[in-house]
């Protein structure tokens, strides 16, 4: 193993009693990547995301964190990692800048340490203007930005990201993204799980994609569309109880063509030869759409199910 992986894990495995979250599972992460866990909610993300940071024991399987083993080295390696949990866990009776002072604090950093390092997490988070203000009224975005900033007080290698986006609108999801972008710039490594397919689409340089503990497929966005998708797909809606007396024409025309309860999913190569080979065969769908195939695709080829079923 070399000093530019900083997460090996092989068959990984996290029980709890007789039931399996994460069962057996391969994972690479390198230096400088931005890695994500893309799958439903119960796939086993989180389960994952304890176990790497150290905070819940591994159950079976090796796990390699910056080369240490959790059980053995994990404050160690805790010190070199940045966590941001599911729930952003800040202390909402202080103010914005004493919950970086408590959490540099709690990292050892002396006083005059974590005043220098706040200045540049305000600024990072866009927080300066706020520095003084309770936490308890800002927004979810400003409080998921305080807590990536909380996690970045000790200068992590390593950024553990769960679910960030999870609960914020569009504004600040995109706010949130800019700010993740950046610390990839700089060379931070960035392990995000997700159930948005557009998130790990737009942050993630690889991603496994995970279902019931397991992983399902492994790749680049691009790659995982290019092997489990086709280029475009046709989204067509149908008047009310119409859709399935027109099933079988549609399939006529398209390799694959999935159904769900309120639209027909065609998958081609070509979206507008597609429509007009359908329009050829006297389907008139209410409405038709054609789109490039999405990660949400390759998840529901991969395990016949919706992302946000
Ligand atoms: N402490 C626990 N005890 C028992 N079962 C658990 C525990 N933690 C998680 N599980 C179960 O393990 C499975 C995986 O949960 P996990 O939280 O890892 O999934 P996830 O992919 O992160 O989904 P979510 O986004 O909902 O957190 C779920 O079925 C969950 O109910």
């Amino acid at each position: 193993m070399t000093d530019d992986v900083l997460l090996h894990a092989r068959g990984l495995t996290k029980s709890f009693g007789d039931f399996t979250a994460v069962d057996g599972i391969d994972v690479q992460v390198m230096r400088g990547e931005a890695f994500g866990f893309l799958g439903p909610n119960g796939a086993g993300k989180s389960s994952t995301m304890k176990m790497v940071g150290c905070v819940s024991p591994v159950s079976g399987g090796e796990l390699r964190i910056l080369g240490m083993d959790p059980a053995a080295d994990g404050p160690a390696i805790r010190a070199r990692l940045g966590v941001c949990p599911q729930q952003d866990m800040l202390d909402e009776d202080l103010s914005v800048e004493e919950n970086l002072w408590v959490y540099g604090r709690f990292f050892g950093l002396s006083r005059r340490e974590v005043r220098a390092r706040t200045d540049e997490l305000l600024d990072f988070a866009q927080l300066t203007e706020r520095r003084h203000d309770r936490v308890e009224p800002l927004s979810g975005g400003m409080k998921r930005r305080l807590t990536i900033a909380r996690a970045l007080v000790n200068n992590p290698e390593v950024l553990l990201l769960d679910e960030p986006t999870t609960g914020l609108d569009p504004q600040a999801r995109h706010v949130l993204w800019d700010r993740l972008y950046r610390l990839k710039r700089e060379g931070v490594t960035l392990i995000i799980t997700t159930h948005y397919m557009d998130e790990a689409e737009q942050l993630c340089d690889r991603l496994v994609v995970m279902d019931h503990g397991r992983i399902v497929a492994e790749g680049s966005p691009r790659e995982l569309i290019d092997t489990y998708s086709t280029r475009e797909v046709v989204e067509l809606r149908f008047a009310v109880d119409e859709q399935e007396q027109h099933v079988d024409a549609v399939r006529a025309v398209a390799e694959r063509v999935e159904e769900l309860p309120d639209r027909l999913l065609v998958y081609t190569a070509d979206g507008d030869d597609t429509l007009a080979a359908l329009h050829g065969r006297g389907v008139r769908p209410l409405s038709s759409l054609v789109r490039r195939s999405t990660l949400e695709d390759v998840f529901l080829h991969l395990t016949g199910r919706s992302l946000v079923d």
